[in-house]
């Protein structure tokens, strides 16, 4: 029987209403149905009932826009690799799902919204599947990756060098899922800093966020020698290779890693493309790879940095460990940084309207960003970020 998007979307508006408890007696259902597949999942479950929402509302959404859908369903098949999810955990998973759905959604439930589940759960199923067997084929599910080096940067903030046992592919741009021996089983995403590089290594820019898991354990448990396990890399926001146009990039905070990576891309590649990178922070103190962006730009002639300050006022000395430490003034002078959140400098340049514009960081900036920059006559087909794509994937929580 083919799938009714309209009885798949009755039903699950019935569940939404209860989606903290139906999540709970989906996963009680799992496990009571196969209790090996625990063994897959982090000890505490909570930021997986949210993603198991996040999917399905995806899906049930979705249905009228199959190929979105297929190409959602195929990042997932392949991203719950590394998890260790095979083939033969599918049907529990199914069961699960309708017994949650007979309960949660009774109201509206009839024989045909129970053929309607059933056939789009298959379906789903059958494409995950066919999606990670064809990446079985020529990649790994996980990556044990060295840390090559480990730099601490400010006191909450770390630079990870690290280095994959076997070549692990990636465009300048994406991101890779982290997990570490402290907390098995516990996956968060991090942007990677740098452009594919010969020797194959990958830098992350780790912020340790308040009761953050993975993040603590990078910034504050980690030293050279030990490992971690790196997923497929992964997301869109990659450079055009079919575009000559200029480029403005935009970071905050640690969102400078991928535009960074970006920016070594764009530099490194036969294209004449005037690069403007203006990196966002809050006080001079966090500019905390100033030093490696000046040395980029020193190399690069059509690479700009512009630093960005968002506190108003100018600090009265310069911190100890301040990121200018190492730089001479004459580098980069502390007057040349702009005075301003990151979205509201954008009008003191002339032309972005010719740019592609990448824009990576702190949600609402991009969100500001993005309205400022159509504002100013940029078509939004030409700026580029993550942040619908990076909540599409499982482990969407934001890098703690
Ligand atoms: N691909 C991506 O989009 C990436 C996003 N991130 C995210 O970026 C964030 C970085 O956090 P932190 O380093 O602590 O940055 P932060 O909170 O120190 O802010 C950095 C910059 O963003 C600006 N900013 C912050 N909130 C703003 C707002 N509401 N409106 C306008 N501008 C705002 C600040 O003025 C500053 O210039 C994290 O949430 C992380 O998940 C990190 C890496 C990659």
């Amino acid at each position: 029987m083919p799938t009714d998007p309209r009885k798949l979307k009755e039903t699950f508006s019935r569940l939404e209403r209860h989606s903290g408890e139906a999540a709970e007696y989906f996963y009680g259902r799992l496990f009571a149905e196969d209790p090996r597949l625990r063994a897959l999942f982090p000890p505490a479950m909570g930021a997986q009932r949210g993603r198991l929402l996040h999917a399905l509302t995806r899906i049930v959404w979705s249905q009228d826009s199959p190929a979105d859908l297929d190409a959602y369903l195929a990042r997932l098949g392949r991203d719950h690799r590394k998890y260790g999810v095979r083939p033969e955990h599918y049907p529990a998973v199914g069961t699960a799902l309708l017994a949650t759905l007979r309960a949660f959604a009774a109201g509206s439930w009839s024989p045909e919204a129970e053929a309607a589940w059933a056939a789009a759960y298959r379906r789903a199923a059958d494409v995950m599947i066919e999606a990670a067997e064809r990446d079985a084929a020529a990649l790994p599910p996980w990556w044990v990756a060295e840390v090559a080096a480990h730099e601490r940067r400010a006191g909450d903030l770390a630079v990870l060098t690290l280095r994959p046992g076997r070549p692990l592919p990636f465009s300048a741009g994406q991101y890779v899922t982290v997990q570490t021996a402290r907390w098995p089983r516990v996956w968060r995403p991090y942007s990677i800093a740098n452009a594919p590089r010969r020797d194959g290594t990958l830098r992350l820019h780790v912020r340790a966020v308040p009761a953050g898991w993975v993040s603590g354990a990078l910034v504050r448990h980690t030293r050279p020698g030990d490992t971690v396990l790196l997923g497929p890399a992964q997301g869109a926001m990659t450079l055009d290779p079919e575009s000559e146009r200029d480029l403005l990039l935009i970071g905050g905070g640690t969102g400078l890693a991928p535009v960074k990576a970006l920016a070594e891309q764009a530099v490194r590649s036969e294209t004449r493309r005037e690069v403007r990178l203006l990196v966002g922070a809050r006080t001079e103190a966090d500019l905390y790879d100033l030093h490696d962006l000046t040395m980029l730009a020193a190399a690069h002639p059509a690479l700009t940095v512009v630093p960005v300050l968002s506190e108003t006022q100018p600090p009265r000395s310069r911190p100890a460990g301040s990121a200018f430490a190492d730089v001479s003034p004459e580098d980069v002078p502390s007057a040349e940084a702009m005075r301003g959140d990151l979205p509201d400098v954008l009008d003191r340049f002339d032309g972005w309207d010719e740019h592609d514009v990448y824009v990576a960081g702190p949600t609402e900036m991009i969100r500001r960003t993005v309205t400022v920059l159509q504002a100013l006559g940029v078509p939004l087909t030409r700026v580029h970020h993550d942040l619908l794509k990076a909540e599409d994937v499982p482990a969407p929580d934001g890098g703690s």
